[in-house]
């Protein structure tokens, strides 16, 4: 079979997006998915996205990680799936479309993409970590300097030890800097490696700075480039929750699925 893709990237953070409104790809053939995100035999990306359309919404977004399996909500690839939609005309000024972990709004001002995220209530600290679920579960953990961390080394250490082994977790460094800014960086499960950038990740990492006297608006620093992150805070509610940055296609392909041998 013939596949048209597009290829995007949002502060780095990259992904295949297909159309897929008639609904032809094999969603649960997750080998395919794993050699189209694979860098040296497929296409190359940290996930691969479906555009579907949904009933009541503008469109649906099924997202797999890298590793070919259905994830949980993916920032970056919101944002770039809601720059697909506006490219293919499904939406003009503001969006509203259903994820995973439920609905999402978004529009696009000035190039850059503004996606609602789910609320956050629950929030776990503990002696030196913050743990919580702002679409995908995150880690996170403040340091001192951030250019020093093995990303890959101690994330996996999170990542695979009793507590996450079985599910995973992603896990995120944060360095606070001046002017209400943090840098973060990510250890992805399901890619298992360090991205350049992670939305759902940021958004964590923000919230977390926010607790640590942090306001919104929070501005982060990803290796990949800048994002912000803006919220309303009450008591344990975390609603209105921003992710601002941009989302760019890249290029577009045709792939022919014979060339997968399994
Ligand atoms: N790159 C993502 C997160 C993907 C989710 C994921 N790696 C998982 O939790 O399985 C983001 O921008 O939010």
């Amino acid at each position: 079979m013939l596949v048209n893709f597009y290829k995007y990237q949002g502060t780095g953070n990259d992904f295949v997006i297909i159309d897929d409104r008639e609904e032809q790809f094999d969603i649960a053939n997750y080998q395919l998915v794993n050699w189209l995100c694979h860098r040296r035999f497929g296409i190359g990306a940290d996930g691969l996205i479906l555009l579907r359309n949904a009933e009541g919404y503008d469109f649906r977004m099924v997202y797999f990680n890298a590793d070919g399996h259905e994830g949980s909500m993916c920032g970056n690839g919101g944002r770039c799936i809601v720059a697909f939609a506006k490219f293919l005309g499904i939406f003009d000024k503001q969006t509203s479309f259903i994820a995973v972990d439920g609905p999402h709004q978004a529009f696009v001002k000035e190039g850059l993409v503004h996606l609602k995220m789910g609320n956050v209530e629950e929030i776990e600290t503990g002696k030196d970590f913050f743990f919580m679920d702002t679409g995908s579960p995150h880690y996170i953990q403040f340091v001192k300097n951030i250019e020093d961390i093995d990303v890959v080394k101690e994330g996996q250490k999170i990542r695979y030890n009793d507590r996450f082994a079985a599910e995973g977790t992603n896990v995120n460094f944060v360095q606070k800097s001046d002017n209400n800014s943090i840098k973060v960086r990510t250890y992805e499960r399901g890619v298992e490696d360090e991205t350049l950038s992670c939305g759902t990740g940021v958004t964590a990492s923000a919230i977390a700075a926010n607790q640590q006297g942090m306001q919104s608006p929070i501005d982060v620093e990803a290796l990949g480039g800048n994002l912000q992150i803006a919220f309303q805070q009450t008591n344990h509610l975390y609603q209105d929750i921003y992710l601002t940055g941009p989302a760019q296609q890249v290029f577009k392909g045709t792939i022919d699925t014979q060339l997968f041998k399994g």
